[in-house]
Order: structure tokens, then sequence, then C-alpha cells
């Protein structure tokens, strides 16, 4: 619940490898590259750097990382199949373990010319994040201010916020309490203490918030085909306010 200095900086070395792969991910994002070769190469970077993914065999997921596009919200499974082409929105969601702690980040990609409503759409998502980081940083802030501050922003901008997954609690588990949740509410409202250690994670939806998976048992879809995006930081709360744990060294 509460780490120590030094598991903080054990969580800070995954979490900055996570952010080192991720940016080389994105960078393979062009026209005409397979996700497939995204995965292996997350695999491969990570491995070389003394890391594991913490997706492959998680709950059997077959992968190392997902890859989620346009109107598909999470979970997207690599494959040689599926082809980025011009216009795509592409998120891709990185958990890498070393030495026994997770750091977990993703981020947007746009592949080529993207219209100028996904862009605005990858904008505010990432702003969501960042103004749930911004109400988990004042002091005595709760976990339940930071869907209390993301759903009225994505709303004001004519998104909807997907209700089924949360940012979590992360440190020697993948997925540790408590619950972070994107939408307002009241029942998680405990106070972020110091050395509290979570990611958020919002899933922004260009339409409505609902969604289905597919018969994969993986991959999720906006359920009216709208686009959606997501962005994710590991994150430490300190006498400061809140130091982020997913930027590249
Ligand atoms: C493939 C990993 C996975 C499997 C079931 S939930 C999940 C997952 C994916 C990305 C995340 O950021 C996360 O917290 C969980
Ligand atoms: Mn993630
Ligand atoms: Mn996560």
């Amino acid at each position: 619940k509460v780490k120590t200095k030094k598991e903080i900086e054990l969580i800070r070395s995954a979490g900055a490898l996570a952010a080192e792969t991720l940016v080389r991910a994105g960078e393979m994002c062009k026209p005409g590259v397979n996700t497939l070769e995204i995965d292996e190469f997350i695999a491969h970077f990570t491995n070389k750097h003394g890391g594991i993914s913490a997706d492959f065999g998680y709950y059997g997921y077959p992968r190392y990382a997902c890859i989620s596009i346009n109107e598909v919200v999470c979970h997207g499974i690599p494959s040689k199949d599926t082809i980025l082409k011009d216009g795509d929105i592409v998120n891709i969601d990185i958990t890498t373990i070393l030495n026994g702690y997770h750091g977990d980040c993703s981020a947007m990609f746009c592949v080529g010319n993207v219209s100028e409503q996904a862009k605005d759409l990858v904008k505010v998502t990432k702003e969501c994040m960042e103004e749930g980081i911004r109400a988990a940083a004042m002091p005595k802030a709760r976990f339940s201010d930071i869907g209390c501050a993301i759903q009225p922003y994505a709303e004001d901008h004519g998104y909807s916020v997907v209700r089924d997954y949360c940012g979590h609690g992360i440190g020697r588990g993948f997925h540790e309490e408590p619950n972070v949740l994107h939408y307002a509410n009241r029942e998680i409202n405990n106070m972020i203490e110091i050395g509290n250690v979570f990611t958020i994670e919002p899933m922004i939806n260009a339409g409505k918030p609902d969604i289905k998976q597919l018969s994969d048992g993986w991959t999720v879809v906006t359920s009216d085909g709208s686009l959606s995006a997501q962005w994710e930081h590991t994150m430490v709360k300190t006498k400061d306010g809140i130091d982020i744990l997913t930027l590249p060294r």
C-alpha cells in the first residue's frame, strides 16, 4: 500500500524501461507496419534490458503488450493481420516487470494524416489524464477526486468516460488496491497517502461510453463504433504532490 523510498526507486526503474520501450514502439507506428512486429520489438527490447512483460500470460493473454486502434477501446491483441494505415490512432499499453516491480504506461500515436476530430480526441484524452493527476496532486486529495475531475472535463468536450475499466494500485503486483475510477464517484474516497503508487488511465470515447468484447475474448470495442483513446501513467503521491514514475530516463 504505502511504498518505501527504495521500492519507489525500483518502480521508477521499471517505469522508465516501460516508458523508453513505449517511445520506441511509437516510432514504429507508420502505414504498412503490422502490430505483431511492434509487439515483438516490445518483447525483445524489454528482455534486452532485463525486464519481462507483465501482460504475457496474465489471465491467459497471449502477447506482450496491448495495441488498440481506432474504435478498439483496449486489450487489442497484436497480430500480423492488423496493419496500420494512414489516419489510424493507436494506443500502445506496456507493463514491464523489472527486479520484481511493475511500471505501467500507455500513449496514443497518430499514423500519417489523422482527422482533426481524431486528433482532438487524442489531445483531450491526454488532458483528462492530466486533470486526474492534477486532482491527485492536491493536498488531502482523495482517490474519488480523480474521477470527479476527469468525467466533467471529458463531457465538457463532448466525449464520454468508459466505466468498465479503472486505474489501480501497482508495485510488486500488477493490480493492487485501490481501484482508481475515472468517473465521478464517492465510493473510493480514501485519502491518497504519501507513498501510494497507482495508475491513472482513462479511456475516453468520442460517442457513448458503452463497450463490448469481441469473440476473441479480449478485444474491447465501442458499442457505437466511435473512436476511443487512452493515456496512462504510473505515479506516486509525495509531500509536494504527484511524481510520475513512467518517464524515459
Ligand atoms: C493484457 C493485460 C490485461 C489483461 C486483463 S486486464 C489487462 C490490463 C491491460 C492494461 C492495463 O493498463 C491494465 O492495468 C490491465
Ligand atoms: Mn497499462
Ligand atoms: Mn494499468
